[in-house]
């Protein structure tokens, strides 16, 4: 591979990020070709991946080869510089979405099956539930991650803040979470000795002593740590009963925040739980007749509304339904003007952007009247729920922060080799009857045991050592170059995080930086990184994976506005780099307007990001100092961009994103034409300099023109490649310069 592959890899994926990646990529293509830096494509989108896993029904016109296989193995070699654009992690109905708009293309793709019988269904769903959920990022995350902001956009956000909204002191916002029996409270952790190394196993043992394998030949390097855990369905049952009623008598909506997406089998049950729950009178009277028709709880209340209206009696259930929606306390809304609630889909209310989107507009959540409203928060699993109930005790006591003096938290995740809950996917079992769980070693040790009932979820998940040092290395290696206050958000008194501390302890104190680190659990490490950055100063998070997803939307969107913006580096382990696009995802609500509009307010500020840091680090690895110019002219870009507000606005009509890009390639093409390193390349580009100033407000008003009607982009998950091109490059003018 390595000859052929190209110097740069960037991804193609799905919503609004592909969208603008139409603009954005031919520019990229044209600058880095002046100073011989080839740019490949790799298509890991939702509908590529699903061709891919069926290549073997279609016609050769519509085969692709599993690019993210390719990748995968890519970035475990020293050649990787890939820049990782976010994708869709598929819930249940938009993978069947997905799977319906290709068929309608023509492309014989078989219906998932919801509930496999046959060998041959049984296969088509292994294949689809390869596709489901997050099944992208762990398989390319082959190393820890460092998101932060950079300085250049951290100064502009607190000279341009956004806008905050204001916390007083008697909101009724709150987070709500399980005390006992929950994945938390569980947890049993263990490392592996070298002796308990190699193979393991995971078996149920029933009521009656059958043992059932669940999984078979894992395979743990000494030094891993090994957790298992479970949540029990009759706690969560009442614990989401406590909180409905409770959201009624406080007068607060209720909602529910999981992470359906990225823990692709435990959170899609829960959120069935809450549907259940929610419509418990509607499940009483109609239980076996609704199965019958094929609701499944888990896909959510609008799959189910679809299901119930094919039903003979369809009709009073559906009346019913409604009845027990208005009678319960109002549910916080996904789009409160298509009556779209926190129940329709899974995968509409992802707990890491949700949250901080609410406590950024002051604690409140939009309701089914279209007004904000104080909401209740209910995140089933207390690991992580104290994280955003310190941050809203926090504003309820001292006010919003504000943005223009705030400092800045940064992150070092642990997430390389699928660690951590992370990595659960293929060892998490909806747990089929009463009995024990248990974990058995090669050696014969017994590391895990749980008494289980019918219908909990339990889950093991692992963290490898070599992982794990790489993360402390990159801890201390980032404590060093910004030489300011560094928290491991570890809490001792949890099994997993315990055994963590034994590896950083030891590693602090050999490196003698033991006093540049403090060791916290998460609530208090909230409360000391919120008072630090009011303080102006700067922290950094050292935290596990969840707590990396979490943390690096909640402050982002605090101090930034946003997420998008973020410097998302992966230092993979075996030497290559990975640039992610900022921390935040696909932004479907983005499509949707740009459809409806014709007006695109993805911000590529993150692609700008990214783009520097891969050419750079092209420059390093393969001694190739043209792309070190180019990077370099890369960051002077980026910055004009934001110096002059030619980032995208909000409403049709404003500046979008096509207009960013024109913005971003006329200032890219200035730094190359004036800087001195390399004569060729200011040659190069200074025409292209000199023609995309004359033509600036040609071009400005060929892209404004375009805006205010319909777009066609010919499907949402398989678009149109030569419909999204016109639709993205409607200036001829800034194409033809482009070339
Ligand atoms: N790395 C990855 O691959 C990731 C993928 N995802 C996937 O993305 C999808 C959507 O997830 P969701 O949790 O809704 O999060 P998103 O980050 O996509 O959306 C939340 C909101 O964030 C804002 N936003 C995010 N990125 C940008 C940007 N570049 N420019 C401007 N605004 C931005 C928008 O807010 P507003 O509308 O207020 O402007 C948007 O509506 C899911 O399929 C999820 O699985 C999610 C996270 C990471
Ligand atoms: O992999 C996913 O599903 C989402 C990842 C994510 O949200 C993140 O890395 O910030
Ligand atoms: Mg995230």
């Amino acid at each position: 591979m390595a000859n052929s592959t190209p110097d740069i890899i960037y991804t193609k994926v799905d919503e609004a990020p592909q969208i603008a990646s139409a603009s954005l990529l031919p520019i990229i293509r044209a600058f880095a070709s002046a100073a011989g830096v080839s740019v490949g494509v790799k298509d890991i989108s939702l509908a590529g991946r699903i061709i891919a896993a069926f290549s073997d029904r279609l016609t050769l016109a519509q085969k692709q080869p599993d690019d993210l296989a390719e990748l995968g193995e890519l970035v475990k070699t020293p050649d990787a510089n890939v820049i990782k654009l976010p994708n869709i992690s598929a819930s249940v109905p938009q993978l069947i979405a997905a799977v319906k708009e290709l068929q309608s293309q023509g492309y014989d793709i078989p219906e998932y099956p919801e509930d496999p019988q046959t060998a041959e269904d049984k296969t088509v769903r292994a294949r689809f539930d390869a596709i489901k959920g997050s099944a992208v990022n762990p398989v390319l995350r082959e190393g820890n991650s460092d998101r932060r902001a950079a300085i250049a956009v951290k100064n502009y956000a607190k000279a341009n803040p956004h806008s905050m909204g204001k916390w007083s002191a008697d909101s009724k916002t709150c987070v709500s979470t399980m005390t006992s029996d929950d994945f938390r409270s569980n947890e049993t952790s263990v490392t592996l000795t070298d002796a308990q190394a190699g193979l393991a196993r995971i078996e149920h043992v029933s009521a009656d002593g059958t043992v059932t394998v669940l999984k078979d030949k894992l395979s743990y390097p000494a030094g891993t740590v090994v957790d298992a855990t479970f949540m029990s369905a009759s706690a969560l049952d009442t614990f989401l009963a406590e909180q409905i009623d409770a959201s009624k008598r406080n007068g607060v909506l209720f909602s529910i925040h999981l992470k359906a997406t990225m823990m692709k089998v435990s959170d899609p049950i829960i959120f069935g739980h809450a549907v259940r729950q929610f419509l418990k009178p509607v499940f009483d009277a109609h239980g076996p007749a609704l199965a019958a028709a094929g609701v499944d709880a888990n896909s959510g209340l609008g799959a189910m509304l679809e299901r119930v209206a094919e039903m003979p009696a369809g009709k009073a259930i559906a009346e019913q339904i409604h009845a027990v929606i208005a009678d319960r306390a109002p549910m916080y809304m996904v789009n409160s003007d298509r009556g779209i609630s926190n129940l329709h889909v899974p995968s509409d209310v992802i707990i890491d952007a949700s949250i901080p989107a609410l406590i950024r507009a002051g604690g409140k959540g939009y309701g089914p009247d279209g007004k904000a409203a104080d909401t209740n928060c209910v995140i089933p699993d207390s690991s992580y729920a104290a994280v955003y109930d310190e941050t809203i005790r926090y504003f309820k006591e001292t006010g919003a922060l504000d943005p223009s003096t705030a400092g800045t938290v940064q992150n070092v995740g642990l997430m390389a080799q699928k660690a951590e809950e992370y990595g659960s996917h293929p060892t998490t079992f909806l747990i089929p009857a009463d009995g024990t769980v248990r974990m058995v070693l090669e050696n014969g040790d017994l590391v895990h045991q749980h008494n289980v009932q019918a219908g909990d979820i339990w889950r093991a998940a692992s963290t490898r050592k070599a992982a794990i040092e790489d993360w402390v290395n990159l801890a201390i290696s980032r404590q060093k170059a910004e030489n300011c206050q560094a928290i491991f958000w570890l809490d001792e008194t949890r099994a997993h995080d315990a055994q963590l501390i034994a590896y950083v302890k030891p590693m602090l104190a050999a490196a003698g930086v033991a006093d540049k680190f403090q060791i916290l659990a998460p609530r208090e490490a909230t409360r000391l990184s919120l008072e630090t950055i009011r303080k102006g100063e700067t922290s950094i998070a050292v935290s596990g994976n969840v707590l990396r997803d979490y943390l690096t939307d909640l402050f982002p969107i605090l101090e930034l506005g946003t997420s998008a913006k973020m410097l998302s580096i992966v230092k993979l382990m075996n030497g290559g780099g990975m640039f992610e696009t900022g921390a935040g995802g696909s932004a479907p609500k983005h499509v949707q307007q740009l459809v409806e509009e014709n007006h695109l307010r993805w911000d590529s500020l993150g692609e700008f990001c990214a783009l520097g840091e891969s050419l750079k680090f092209l420059a390093d690895a393969k001694g190739n100092e043209k792309a070190r110019v180019l990077g370099n002219a890369v960051d002077v870009a980026t910055q004009g961009v934001l110096d002059h507000n030619h980032s995208p606005q909000y409403n049709v009509g404003q500046k979008d994103n096509r207009d960013s890009h024109f913005y971003f390639a006329l200032y890219w093409a200035r730094a190359l034409a004036e800087q001195t390193v390399d004569a060729e390349l200011a040659a190069h580009f200074a025409p292209i300099a000199q023609a995309l100033t004359d033509k600036e407000a040609v071009i400005v008003s060929e892209l404004g023109a375009a805006q205010g009607t319909l777009a066609d982009l010919g499907g949402y998950y398989h678009t149109d490649d030569a419909k999204v091109a016109a639709v993205m490059r409607p200036s001829a003018t800034f194409a033809e310069i482009i070339g």
